[in-house]
């Protein structure tokens, strides 16, 4: 196994990075912008893009789109993410982290961190996800809205690691969930990356 990589049962391409990169988190495109100069256009488009983020990876996929999981269950977030779902420091959260492939690649690397209080009723099912795209559960559902994208700058270890992301709180009422969403290089890559 080459260091910092774990091996995925799943993908032939092997060149999965196992953590997020840290990452820093600004309120806007325009904040981050002000911190990397010239964020290029296909990052750009990424971080911008409304609507169910599931949907529009699986418009350019021509073989197929699939989600694997990386890691599920109750951990603890980090100090920042506690703070920023307003969930008390070292309370336990039910995280879910995977790898949205189009094509059998990995695009994009999500971190989803929902807490306790969010698991209740209905949203019980968010538990039970699997494989099945957490956004197609949210953006079905009348319920759960989108609060403003924030911009990642990612420190990466090396050019395989996502360089930028966009994260989101969704609100269903006083439920709130936070989703981070990490651009791999090849999804930056592709020539129709910024098409529609
Ligand atoms: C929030 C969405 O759901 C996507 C699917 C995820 C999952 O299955 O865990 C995580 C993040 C998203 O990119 C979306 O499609 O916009």
């Amino acid at each position: 196994m080459r260091r910092g990589f774990m091996p995925s049962k799943d993908s032939e391409h092997g060149r999965i990075p196992a953590a997020l990169p840290p990452t820093t988190w600004y309120c806007s495109l325009a904040a981050a912008n002000l911190k990397r100069h010239g964020l290029d256009p296909v990052s750009r488009y990424w971080l911008q893009l409304e609507g169910s983020l599931t949907r529009a990876l699986q418009l350019r996929c021509q073989q197929g789109f699939h989600v694997e999981v990386a890691r599920e269950g109750f951990y603890r977030p980090t100090r920042e993410e506690a703070l920023t779902l307003g969930i008390p420091m070292g309370q336990v959260a039910w995280i879910r982290e995977v790898r949205l492939c189009g094509d059998d690649t990995p695009w994009v690397l999500a971190r989803t961190i929902i807490p306790r209080s969010t698991l209740r009723g209905a949203d019980r099912r968010l538990k039970n996800l699997g494989r099945t795209p957490l956004g197609a559960y949210l953006f079905s559902s009348q319920r759960w809205s989108r609060g403003p994208l924030q911009t990642g700058l990612c420190h990466r270890r090396d050019q395989e690691q996502p360089p930028v992301a966009r994260r989101s709180l969704f609100h269903s009422g006083e439920r709130r969930l936070l989703v981070g969403e990490y651009f791999l290089p090849d999804l930056l890559a592709r020539p129709d990356s910024n098409r529609t």
